[in-house]
């Protein structure tokens, strides 16, 4: 039997983050409580964000509408693999029902991926096709026709909750303060803010059937079918959004017990992933997750991951070397190479 949920994550409210007059004893409270999220759980909540119920309601609305759509509509946003074509580079666009591998298993879901333009970067996308892996442009849907300036919109607003999220993770770490002259890699409060200032962002449309498998207990092992296996996500912060669907995402606690984290009206389900486990040196774990839907319903979810600079050089900080006993667990790399091994490798 699986247990019952003992917990809940907590909820932060991030408005004295969002208002210049808010006295700094209330960003360090706030930030307090991130850190205590972050250290516990790898999960939480976030209110107070300032995105109005419609937007996010929106942003559902036209995820679940492209995925209505006929697959011949949605196969011309297919993603191919890159160096062919087809103009495909293996990360952005369609990918149909089952094609998503996670921990060696095809996970019930279809999705839509797009990713930071290169832009002023590089002009790579501009001279292809044929496109590098990741070095295309994103594939745009004609239907529903409202949804690419929508979704930039929103893409704009959500980097900006990802920006507070990770200074009030600095400020939670009791990092020093940043000083005039300090560099990517400076280990103070900004490192993280200096080192998503280009974020190499990404977002996923994900629509979820019911999965068929309705008998067996959720005890893991038993489970023959995940609408999305267990992970971690591989950057730096996650802010899930979802349809209303509850008992569908789960979240592994400390004691290896899972979790149901509903969709709370309004909120955004925050997770750190692998680079500020990395950062952390492992004082805050990237926290394993899945999705088991079972309803009778088509689920929908947007999670946007807010991740490092594509170059930004990911090791752990000398504080936090310090705070697990002085040795580094985790070797100094960069953020494009850890995700262009996720790329090649489906993201296993
Ligand atoms: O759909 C969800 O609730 C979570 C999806 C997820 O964990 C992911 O795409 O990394
Ligand atoms: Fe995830």
């Amino acid at each position: 039997m699986a247990k019952p949920p003992i917990e809940n994550l907590p909820i932060i409210d991030i408005s004295p983050f969002l208002d210049p007059e808010c006295p700094a004893a209330l960003q360090d409270l706030a930030a307090r409580d991130i850190g205590y999220a972050c250290q516990q759980y790898g999960f939480f909540y976030v209110k107070g964000h300032g995105i109005p119920n419609e937007k996010l309601d929106q942003i559902i609305a036209l995820a679940r509408e492209f995925f209505s759509l006929p697959m011949e509509e949605k196969e011309k946003i297919k993603r191919y693999d890159a160096g062919g074509p087809e103009g495909g580079d293996g990360a952005r666009g369609y990918q149909g029902m089952g094609e998503n591998i996670t921990d060696g298993k095809r996970d019930v879901q279809e999705a839509v991926d797009f990713y930071r333009e290169w832009g002023e970067d590089s002009d790579a996308e501009k001279n292809g096709p044929p496109f590098k892996t990741l070095h295309g442009p994103n594939l745009w849907p004609e239907k529903p026709e409202v949804i690419k300036p929508v979704y930039l919109d929103y893409i704009e607003k959500v980097k900006a909750i990802g920006k507070i999220l990770v200074r009030a993770m600095g400020m939670a770490l009791e990092l020093p303060p940043s000083m005039e002259g300090a560099t990517q890699e400076s280990e103070d409060r900004e490192i993280f803010v200096r080192n998503t200032d280009r974020c190499f962002w990404v977002m996923r449309l994900i629509g979820y059937p019911p999965l068929e498998n309705q008998v067996g207990s959720r005890e893991e092992g038993d489970i023959e079918e995940f609408s999305c296996g267990a992970h971690t996500d591989y950057g730096c912060l996650t802010l899930l959004l979802s349809d209303p669907t509850p008992s569908a995402l789960q979240v592994q606690l400390r004691d290896g017990t899972w979790m149901n984290a509903d969709p709370i009206k309004g909120a955004f389900v925050i997770n750190i992933g692998d680079m500020i486990e990395r950062w952390t040196n492992g004082v805050w774990k990237s926290t394993r997750h899945r999705v088991i839907h079972r309803g009778n319903n088509y689920r929908v979810s947007v999670p946007f991951f807010f991740e490092p600079n594509f170059d930004a050089v990911v090791k752990p900080l000398g504080e936090c070397v310090q705070m697990t006993g002085g040795e580094s667990l985790y070797e100094k790399t960069t953020y494009g190479k850890h995700l262009l091994g996720k790329v090649f490798g489906n993201f296993i």
